[in-house]
């Protein structure tokens, strides 16, 4: 259990688990509105995948559903830096980035339990790797190819897909990341549907484990 986490009962873990069973299928009909109502986060959830995933926009949703706190990483590091990240990657390079990231998620996984997104470089970090599985629940939002390459080309902010075509280095970064964001404690696909289909489908996910893992009466 993380420090500050909160204890859940096993039956009333078991019987949350029931209600998502009967919700798990029918993401958008409300149910995971009740559901995610009742539902106690022993830890900060930490949403991670590859950029364009849907981190910041699904971890802002699912924060107002819990009634939570969101904190995106990468706006906190631009608070702390006084630039953006894309002056960041220009001034300092990746590395110094990648520092700063490391302190700054180090930092935030010491507050009270919240929404935490993730850049997508964050998880790649041995430190900030096992800072997450230490202290955090970890949701990895997975998408195709063609779903990332479609969401990232609305924006210019994003350094390294700034670097050559978008499409040639996510299919990069897909094949050296996806393995290692499998190692997420929970993993939700992110897929070519409205946000709040994703959204509700994390809900019922997490609700799912958080349950099994209160009935094992381990931490997650
Ligand atoms: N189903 C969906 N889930 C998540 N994002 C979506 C979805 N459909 C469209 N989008 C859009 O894709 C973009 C995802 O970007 P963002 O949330 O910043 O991702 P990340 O933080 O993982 O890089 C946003 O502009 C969002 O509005
Ligand atoms: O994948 C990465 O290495 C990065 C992802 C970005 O965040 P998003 O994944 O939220 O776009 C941001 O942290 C930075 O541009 C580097
Ligand atoms: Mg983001």
């Amino acid at each position: 259990m993380a420090a500050g986490g909160q204890n859940i009962g096993a039956s009333e873990a078991i019987q949350r688990h029931e209600v998502d069973d009967q919700q798990a299928n029918r993401p958008g009909d409300g149910g995971t509105a009740r559901l995610a109502d009742k539902m106690v986060l022993p830890r900060t959830l930490v949403l991670v995948g590859l950029m364009g995933a849907g981190k910041t926009s699904v971890g802002r949703r699912i924060a107002q559903r819990l009634g939570l706190n969101f904190i995106d990483a990468d706006a906190e590091i631009e608070t702390a830096a006084g630039c953006t990240i894309a002056e960041i990657f220009a001034r300092h390079g990746e590395a110094a980035f990648r520092d700063g990231e490391r302190r700054v998620i180090a930092r935030l996984l010491e507050e009270p339990v919240h929404i935490l997104a993730t850049g997508g470089g964050a998880f790649m970090d041995p430190a900030t790797r096992d800072c997450i599985h230490q202290r955090g629940l970890s949701l990895w939002l997975r998408a195709e190819l063609d779903v990332l390459v479609r969401r990232v080309a609305r924006r210019t902010h994003r350094p390294l897909l700034n670097q050559g075509d978008p499409k040639e280095i996510l299919t990069r970064l897909m094949t050296i990341r996806h393995p290692v964001y499998a190692e997420a404690d929970i993993i939700v696909d992110s897929l070519d549907a409205p946000t709040e289909n994703t959204v509700d489908r994390c809900l019922a996910a997490i609700a799912a484990h958080v349950g099994r893992v209160a009935v094992a009466g381990s931490a997650p």
